[in-house]
């Protein structure tokens, strides 16, 4: 354990050694090794059926029960591995986002009662208080209107709108990580934009790291530094997105950034992430 405070500030959030899934027979993940840093966003990309999900799901301690798990997850320092997340104390439990936003809500509650509870829960809030803190971080998604919104269900919302009240109940739990799995791919180009926007300022330095999982290039340049690349449940390149994308060196990675080359972002993509220079300004001018 390390004493000096400077020195324990630079342990990562999550650090994967050796991760082994196995169902049955089928190894579907085998040795994953990765960190993600205080404040970072990596990025974990990979083919579908290449265990994106299923290393996620380790993550967050949400394996179905006949899955063997092996190898170590620490989060903020803690071993989490093979612990469901109903089980984890409140250091190591990890925010999530989801590709299906519908599923991810209750439908029958409305959109204000269910980020309340995280507010009440967890950080003793009364009721009133937890209402406004649920309002200021929906406006803080650039939802319109939110004191409507609230006495909303999920339903009565578009997938976009939903997807934000998604990752703002993930930021109402305040916790030292976020996973958002595919949380764009159900989406059209120009809500996908707006979400990319939400997760872009509401992670990273604003103290929240990031794992996204995802099969796209182009969404995780304009989010993460760093990425690691998955073939089959392996590590096969893994660094700084910027130079993964200049310079590609396992053939799947140059086939995905070849990909990446053939499709144009529409202007509204490009406006909304053009706050920041981007690994995903290097796929345009590469
Ligand atoms: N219940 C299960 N039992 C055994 N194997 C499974 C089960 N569910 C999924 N798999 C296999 O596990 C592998 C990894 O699945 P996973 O969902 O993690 O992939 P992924 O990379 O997230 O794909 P996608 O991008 O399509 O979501 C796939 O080959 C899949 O066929």
């Amino acid at each position: 354990m390390c004493s000096d405070p400077l020195l324990s500030v630079r342990e990562p959030v999550l650090s994967v050694r050796g991760l082994g899934i196995q169902i049955g027979r089928q190894q579907i993940v085998d040795g994953l090794s990765f960190d993600v840093m205080p404040g970072e966003r990596v990025c974990l990309l990979g083919a579908s059926g290449s265990g994106k999900s299923f290393t996620a799901k380790a993550v967050l301690g949400l394996l179905p029960p006949n899955a063997q798990v092996s190898g170590s997850i620490l989060i903020q320092g803690q071993e989490a591995i093979a612990l469901p997340a109903a089980r984890r104390r409140t250091e190591t439990r990890v925010s999530m986002v989801f590709q299906d936003s519908l599923s991810a809500l209750n439908p029958l509650v409305s959109i204000g009662s269910q980020l309340r509870e995280p507010f009440i829960r967890h950080h003793d809030l009364s009721r009133k208080a937890a209402t406004q803190a649920a309002v200021a971080l929906l406006a803080a998604m650039d939802l319109p209107d939110p004191l409507r919104l609230i006495k909303r269900t999920p339903a009565e919302l578009s997938g976009g709108q939903r997807q934000r009240v998604c990752i703002a109940l993930a930021m109402a739990c305040k916790t030292a990580l976020m996973v958002a799995d595919e949380p764009t791919t159900a989406l059209d180009v120009v809500t996908q934009a707006q979400v990319l926007s939400a997760l872009r300022e509401h992670t990273g330095h604003s103290g929240t790291a990031m794992l996204f999982i995802t099969h796209d290039l182009h969404a995780a340049s304009q989010l993460c530094q760093r990425a690691v690349i998955i073939e089959r449940g392996v590590v096969i390149e893994s660094g700084d997105l910027d130079t993964l994308i200049t310079a590609p060196q396992h053939p799947f990675t140059q086939e995905l950034v070849a990909a990446a080359h053939n499709v144009q972002p529409s202007a509204l993509t490009r406006r909304a992430s053009a706050d920041f220079v981007t690994s995903n300004d290097l796929l345009k001018s590469a």
